[in-house]
């Protein structure tokens, strides 16, 4: 990074600089000085005052007056958010008891960073292109949302490539197919030149909204595919989707809010002002929205601090924000690291400086979580204590970190929950996706199962299966060949 160098901190700015096609990284550069003292940052953030940009670049950077990341300097930061976070939400750590169920990897925005996402030309139904996508019709997300409720999952979590075929319902449909050249013009191709119809939003929606789970689906790049080729706005597509079952948005794709970063990292995908207005625009439409910020690839610290004023501002008009989600790049297999734009994801210690500036600019966000999925359990349990209050999901399925080369597996019990939770001297909570309903976990009373969901009685999800683990489980709970357990 920009002010990496030490060897706690590998850095993610200023790495890269390969010879790839795509160039080397652009913002290759040392940390921007800033009005501001590292000194005068901590102690503002000591007297919970409001920070700045400045402050929080100072904070990311351990001060831009030297180079790389001051393992002293670190530690302080992490001990104010820590305290912080003690103050606001106590000692408990939260999770709950969700699925992931993306419904197709088809997508041709061709994000660098991104690996989940499968050219949806290979999808036609003349396609003779060999891939290891899916698209689930809106019959088959049904049913996987059927069998976690049994399991006593409450929230589905959906998150898709921006198939060509993708309406947002049948009017939409036909306002696409009228283009002169539908599919230069709006990313537009009917369904009949598939070989799966992934079906409408709406019924993917109805669909996946079923026994009163939670349905956290359609990020402002899904609402903007849902909309493309109209003037509808924002609020009004989140409202017909919410009536069709959608309870609350993911607030990815956010990736870094900054647009001149967006350039290099996702030039197909909305703007900055675009996503705020997606986000706006559900929040109006009385949904709960979550946030997130994508770090550790090509961006500088200030860019890190120019993203979280970004949410501070949207939260400050909406207060529709439940959390903030930082996610730590994957690089692996992704084509910023294999055209040698970057050469690594961010370090540890940049993860827990990212969970504890959040921790502490965000003022008006009460919940940061830390994500086995992208850190492991043991560095994600460091980062509840970084500011981090949440611990994510069960999730049972995962296929965007999994697909970029994340290496952490795909499900959580609860057993492992509390097992980890306790071990760091917290109260493992369960929690409902709004936060709103939570019930504390007495670790003395195992087996530990959901007991929020519909069809919850505290019954472990997986009662045969392995723990989560880092060596991973796929989807079905199967232990990967090598699992011991
Ligand atoms: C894969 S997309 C799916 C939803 C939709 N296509 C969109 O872009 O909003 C969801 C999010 O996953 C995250 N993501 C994708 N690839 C990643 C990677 N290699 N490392 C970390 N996060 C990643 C990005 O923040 C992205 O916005
Ligand atoms: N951090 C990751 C999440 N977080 C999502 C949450 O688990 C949950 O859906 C949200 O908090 C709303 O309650 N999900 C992933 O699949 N991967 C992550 O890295
Ligand atoms: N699915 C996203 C993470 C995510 C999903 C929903 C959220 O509300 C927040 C974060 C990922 O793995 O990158
Ligand atoms: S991040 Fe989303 S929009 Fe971008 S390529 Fe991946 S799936 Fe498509």
């Amino acid at each position: 990074m920009s002010s990496g160098g030490s060897s706690d901190a590998s850095g993610s700015n200023g790495r890269g600089g390969g010879d790839g096609e795509s160039g080397a990284n652009e913002f290759d550069f040392a940390a921007p000085a800033t009005d501001q003292s590292f000194e005068n940052a901590l102690a503002k953030a000591r007297d919970c005052a409001r920070l700045t940009v400045d402050d929080a670049t100072e904070l990311l950077a351990t001060g831009t007056d030297r180079e790389g990341i001051d393992p002293v300097r670190k530690e302080a930061v992490l001990e104010v958010a820590d305290r912080r976070r003690a103050e606001e939400v106590g000692d408990e750590v939260t999770f709950v008891a969700n699925l992931n169920n993306n419904v197709t990897t088809a997508c041709n925005t061709g994000c660098l960073f991104c690996n989940f996402k499968d050219t949806a030309h290979a999808f036609e139904a003349d396609s003779d292109v060999e891939h290891a996508g899916f698209t689930k019709p809106p019959a088959e997300s049904r049913a996987v949302v059927e069998d976690a409720l049994d399991m006593g999952v409450y929230e589905v979590c959906s998150v898709s490539g921006l198939h060509p075929a993708f309406a947002l319902n049948e009017e939409h449909h036909e306002v696409l197919a009228a283009h002169d050249d539908p599919a230069s013009e709006a990313n537009y191709k009917p369904p009949e030149a598939y070989a799966t119809d992934p079906g409408t939003y709406v019924e993917q929606m109805a669909a996946m909204s079923v026994g009163g789970v939670h349905l956290h689906s359609m990020t402002p790049e899904e609402a903007y595919h849902a909309k493309r080729g109209t003037d509808w706005a924002y609020e009004s597509v989140y409202r017909e989707l919410a009536d069709a079952g959608l309870d609350s948005a993911p607030g990815t794709a956010a990736e870094i809010l900054v647009d001149e970063v967006r350039d290099v990292i996702c030039p197909g995908k909305i703007r900055t002002d675009d996503w705020v207005a997606a986000m706006e625009g559900a929040a109006a439409a009385g949904l709960d929205v979550t946030s997130t910020m994508m770090y550790g690839h090509v961006e500088t610290v200030a860019h890190r601090a120019q993203h979280l004023e970004v949410i501070r501002d949207l939260q400050d008009r909406t207060g529709a924000i439940t959390e903030f989600v930082p996610l730590s790049f994957i690089h692996r297999n992704t084509p910023l690291y294999r055209r040698g734009v970057v050469d690594s994801g961010p370090s540890r210690a940049e993860d827990e400086l990212v969970v504890a500036v959040a921790r502490l600019f965000l003022d008006n966000v009460d919940h940061v979580q830390a994500s086995w999925v992208k850190s492991g359990d043991a560095h994600g349990l460091k980062l509840l204590n970084c500011g981090a209050d949440d611990f994510m999901g069960t999730i049972l399925s995962e296929e965007i970190t999994s697909r970029a080369g994340g290496e952490y597996g795909e499900y959580r019990s609860f057993d492992d929950y509390v097992e980890m939770i306790t071990a760091i001297g917290r109260t493992p909570v369960e929690r409902s996706t709004d936060y709103r309903t939570r019930r504390r976990i007495d670790p003395d009373d195992g087996p530990h199962g959901p007991r929020l969901g519909p069809r919850a009685d505290g019954t472990p999800m997986l009662p045969d299966g392995p723990s989560g683990g880092e060596s991973g489980a796929d989807a079905t709970g199967t232990p990967p060949a090598d699992a011991d357990d």
